[in-house]
């Protein structure tokens, strides 16, 4: 029976690029220890998308020829990601196992590690379905002008959904670990429904979308921009749970291999 934590760190997936010590690690392969980073990446998830909230969508932003002009190409927000990752890999933020960036091609080997890149990076499938989909149903209509922060708000959005979602490929290392027999007749058969059901706790995943609900209904009480609770509940349901189990069924196809 899964236990339902409350709150930790994300410390845990701290500077652990290699792949080897990524598996052989327990401390941070924990499911509890995961589940609680999850429960923590919960309130600045909500909030970033409550930031974003505050602005209208702004078309201008994600116009691939807007600075055509100067001689640049992409949109406002392909800059700001990209510019912002270029920085932070200088950090050595890309050190972590836990952060992918969604530009990795635009970024000096240097700053790569190149174990981190043959597992799974479901960045681009997640950027469209946050345009496509999540943020037309989070913002009114139209613009206001504020582009900058639009964009730096859905950058930190964008973010916010990566960490959370590719936090499945712990998740499945977690569950191979503890449950490796079942696991590996279902990889060997390359069969993907095996694997989803054996990897999913559906009520784990209402106590999610409750507790969402829950926080979404708090920050908003307090908050001057408000959006609606439900939504939240709906972009965990619809987006998030979704793709983290996918991207831990894609871990897991490639497990053994
Ligand atoms: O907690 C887990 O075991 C997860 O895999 C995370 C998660 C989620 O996305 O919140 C996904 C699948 C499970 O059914 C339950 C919850």
């Amino acid at each position: 029976m899964r236990s339902l934590c409350v709150c930790s760190t994300d410390k845990e997936y701290g500077n652990t690029i290699n792949l080897e010590t990524f598996r052989t690690s327990s401390d941070f392969l924990n499911l509890e220890s995961i589940s609680r980073s999850l429960i923590c990446q919960e309130d600045s998830t909500i909030y970033c998308l409550l930031e974003r909230a505050q602005y209208c969508y702004n078309a201008f932003i994600y116009e691939a020829d807007a600075f055509a002009e100067d001689g640049l190409e992409g949109s406002l927000l392909e800059h700001v990601v990209k510019e912002s990752e270029m920085f932070h890999a200088k950090l050595g933020r890309f050190e972590s196992a836990s952060e992918l960036p969604f530009f990795p091609k635009e970024l000096p080997d240097m700053f790569l590690p190149p174990n981190q890149y043959v597992i799974i990076d479901v960045n681009h499938k997640m950027w469209d379905a946050y345009f496509q989909n999540l943020l037309p149903n989070l913002v009114k209509e139209g613009s206001d002008g504020f582009y900058a922060s639009s964009a730096v708000r859905d950058a930190n959005c964008l973010l916010a959904i990566s960490k959370r979602v590719h936090t499945g490929r712990f998740l499945a290392e977690s569950k191979f670990t503890a449950n490796t027999k079942d696991y590996t007749a279902a990889i060997k058969a390359q069969d993907k429904e095996a694997l989803m059901n054996l990897l999913s706790y559906p009520e784990v995943e209402e106590n999610v979308k409750e507790r969402v609900l829950m926080k979404a209904k708090n920050m908003t009480e307090e908050a001057v921009y408000k959006i609606d609770p439900s939504l939240v509940r709906e972009i965990y349901a619809r987006w998030l749970i979704p793709l983290t189990k996918e991207v831990q069924v894609e871990y897991l196809l490639r497990r053994l291999s």
